[in-house]
């Protein structure tokens, strides 16, 4: 039988009594491991072969495990000083059987709380007594400590290792390993005699510049061959669900709206009817730019009609804010708290000329706010924006819209509150169920645009509109609790590399 050189190599080191593990077949046959796991599976698929995998455990000190093999456990030392002091026959102040032991610092904690839990002694009010039975000479945890240094770890009592590991004072780390037996079959093979066939795994430059590749045989693929990892680049979690969520909304009718990411306050806030003094236009919610810290262009009509609506109201019975109102305060250039801005600038006309209804908009893109992070808040998230311009829309229309939106993503269970926005009446929060956790968690904001924001936009039918949260939206999909295990420094990599985004 003729078989690939690495095959016949690794079939020849094997044993037929005994399981031999990869890495000594490996150096037998004189192969990388690799080149050895890869033919140890190919032969095991022609029956050549059993494969075998076990997981080992290896143990290692750390430094404050090392250091205790050299001196002794803290609670030892403080044992031994509590019966110098007399605490075996009635208790004896701390602070003095602690000053006599020489613990210093965090010592003292560990001493103490090991000594209680290992029963040398009490510790209370103050006191400390010591049991004149302990046996702290005898300690498992220092005899496991002890074995693990010598490599006599078959010596050490398996609670105990797990004490030490919990303590920090061992590491342990796991190996998968691989061993191999020849077969009835593999034993009959090498019998009947194998040969290194001539075949070539790789196809090289040289090989195709000399001709030679049309002569030579190839290795044949063995695609249930078990291979290495390679975790290669791929688009992120967060980007392929946008995109999805882009194409759903395609699919719904919207198109897309894009605009910047630094914005005047005017698109920002001003045209949204937020009062200039209202509290989350302080920098302590937006980020402002300090160079430039003004937009060139603003439309002149528009700011007056935004000014005016501020100061007056809108309409006979307008009453309007009169708070101060500075077209500087407007011109002021921000990174936009919300993509609300975009839907501003559309539907002023300013991006895409005049509008006739019925039209739909939406945007996927970053929205950015000085919140203090924490598991569900960064300083930057993504918004899905969206807006439906249409005669007479009602909160149907705007309940409708949402749980046909998210329907799609698997989410049945919407839950819609009251709520207050200075640009919407009425305005809606919503509410999804979190898979894991069950907690209620807030995924958006809603609303339809009150008159004082859509008469100086010069629109006259009903707009309704949304800021959705992606994160959110994300949270539910996928069950994750914490935000920063997708974005930034601490996020969860594998996570991140074995989620699969369903189109
Ligand atoms: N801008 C709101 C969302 C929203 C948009 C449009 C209308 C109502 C609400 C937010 O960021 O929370």
């Amino acid at each position: 039988m003729k078989r690939p050189q690495a095959q016949v190599a690794v079939l020849q080191a094997a044993d037929s009594d005994e399981p031999r593990r990869i890495d000594e077949v490996a150096e037998a046959a004189d192969l990388k491991p690799e080149a050895a796991t890869r033919a140890a599976f190919e032969l095991e698929a022609d029956g050549l072969l059993a494969v075998t995998e076990e997981t080992v455990e290896h143990y290692a000190l750390t430094d404050e495990g090392t250091q205790y093999v050299f001196e002794s456990l803290p609670e030892q030392d403080l044992y031994e000083a509590a019966v110098d002091s007399g605490a075996d026959e009635e208790p004896v102040q701390m602070g003095q059987v602690i000053g006599a032991s020489g613990l210093e610092g965090p010592a003292v904690d560990i001493a103490l709380s090991n000594y209680a839990r290992k029963g040398y002694g009490a510790i209370d009010s103050g006191e400390i007594t010591a049991d004149p039975d302990a046996k702290p000479g005898s300690d498992p945890e220092m005899y496991a400590l002890e074995a693990v240094a010598d490599d006599r770890l078959d010596e050490a009592d398996a609670d105990a290792l797990d004490q030490l590991e919990r303590r920090g004072l061992l590491s342990v780390s796991e190996e998968t390993v691989r061993s191999v037996l020849l077969t009835d079959e593999g034993v009959a093979a090498l019998d009947a005699g194998v040969e290194a066939a001539e075949t070539v795994d790789q196809l090289t430059a040289e090989m195709l510049t000399s001709g030679e590749w049309a002569d030579v045989e190839f290795t044949e693929y063995n695609v249930e061959a078990d291979a290495e990892d390679v975790s290669h680049g791929k688009e992120h979690i967060l980007r392929q669900t946008a995109n999805r969520v882009k194409d759903t909304l395609v699919g719904m009718g919207f198109q897309e709206m894009q605009g910047p990411h630094v914005d005047a306050q005017f698109w920002i806030n001003d045209c949204l009817f937020m009062p200039q003094d209202h509290p989350a236009r302080t920098h302590w919610d937006q980020f402002a730019l300090e160079r430039p810290d003004e937009i060139k262009e603003l439309p002149a009509d528009l700011v007056e009609r935004v000014e005016s609506a501020h100061r007056e109201g809108v309409g006979p019975d307008g009453e309007g804010y009169h708070s101060p109102w500075a077209e500087d305060v407007a011109r002021g250039l921000d990174l936009r708290g919300h993509t609300t801005s975009l839907s501003m600038r559309y539907l002023s006309g300013e991006e895409i000329g005049e509008l006739e209804p019925p039209k739909r908009f939406f945007s996927v893109e970053k929205v950015y706010r000085n919140d203090t992070l924490d598991p569900t808040h960064l300083l930057e998230f993504f918004q899905i924006e969206g807006w439906v311009m249409a005669e007479d829309l009602s909160v149907r229309d705007l309940m409708g819209t949402f749980t046909e939106f998210y329907e799609q993503f698997g989410i049945t269970d919407l839950e819609f509150k009251p709520h207050y926005n200075p640009y919407t009446e009425p305005s809606f929060e919503l509410f999804g169920t979190h898979p894991e956790t069950g907690d209620v968690v807030e995924v958006g904001n809603s609303g339809i645009f009150r008159e004082e924001v859509l008469s100086p936009l010069g629109v006259d039918c009903d707009v309704m509109a949304w800021g959705l949260s992606l994160e959110r939206l994300l949270m539910l999909m996928y069950g994750f609790e914490d935000i920063r295990d997708v974005h930034g420094t601490l996020c969860d990599l594998e996570l991140l590399r074995t989620t699969e985004v369903l189109h």
